[in-house]
């Protein structure tokens, strides 16, 4: 399906089909035995409503030290390596000729959410987020790079990628809610949600 634009958001409808999305699920699973879903504490101590783990060279954390990437898992091991059918997704959609340093999962159950933020822990914002949806809808909500201001919503669906580069790279963005059990792909329901993202600065800089 062709991209949409929304405030500088470039949605992919059905970028991965069902088989690839149960492929991508696999995998995930596999990875998460490896490197399990822990709840993140923001630095003022309250919970997320999200569970998170992630691949590759870096995982975003937080906790009461605060937000940022860390090489290790916080039970002490290397995170697994970003999987290849998660890279060919960046290679076709970032316009980005580095490689993502870090796969975030989100995992959100019923009545988990993401309140409006920016991803702005990264050395090199040249580079996009990608971020892929996988299981229930979910309301996400596109912002601007100023907080507030006007705001619109998009409903995201199971294999949906959506690339935030260029002016929409900084802007705030966050997930309302969910249809919890709006979709077969996972059989407890729930959500997952992939960030791919460059960590580390530009060589040479
Ligand atoms: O779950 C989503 O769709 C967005 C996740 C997100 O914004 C993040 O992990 O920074
Ligand atoms: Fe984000």
């Amino acid at each position: 399906m062709t991209p949409i634009e929304r405030k500088g958001f470039v949605i992919h409808p059905e970028f991965l089909n069902r088989a690839a999305q149960e492929a991508l699920v696999a995998r995930l699973r596999e990875i998460l035995r490896a490197a399990p879903l822990v709840q993140p504490v923001t630095p003022r101590g309250r919970p997320m409503s999200v569970r998170m783990s992630a691949a590759g060279d870096f995982g975003w954390i937080t906790d009461r030290r605060g937000y940022r990437y860390e090489p290790r898992h916080p039970e002490g091991m290397a995170w697994p390596e970003i999987p290849s059918e998660v890279r060919a997704i960046w290679d076709a959609v970032s316009g980005c000729d580095r490689a993502p340093e870090c796969c975030l999962i989100n995992w959100y159950g019923e009545g988990a959410r993401m309140g409006m933020h920016q991803d702005h822990d990264e050395a090199d914002l040249s580079c996009p987020v990608v971020s892929v949806s996988l299981g229930d809808e979910a309301l996400f909500r596109m912002g601007n790079v100023a907080r507030g201001g006007r705001t619109e919503t998009v409903w995201l669906r199971s294999g949906d990628v959506v690339v935030m580069g260029g002016d929409a790279r900084l802007a705030h963005h966050g997930v309302d809610r969910i249809r919890f059990g709006s979709s077969t792909l996972l059989p407890q329901g729930g959500r997952i949600n992939l960030t791919l993202r460059v960590v580390t600065a530009p060589a040479g800089r």
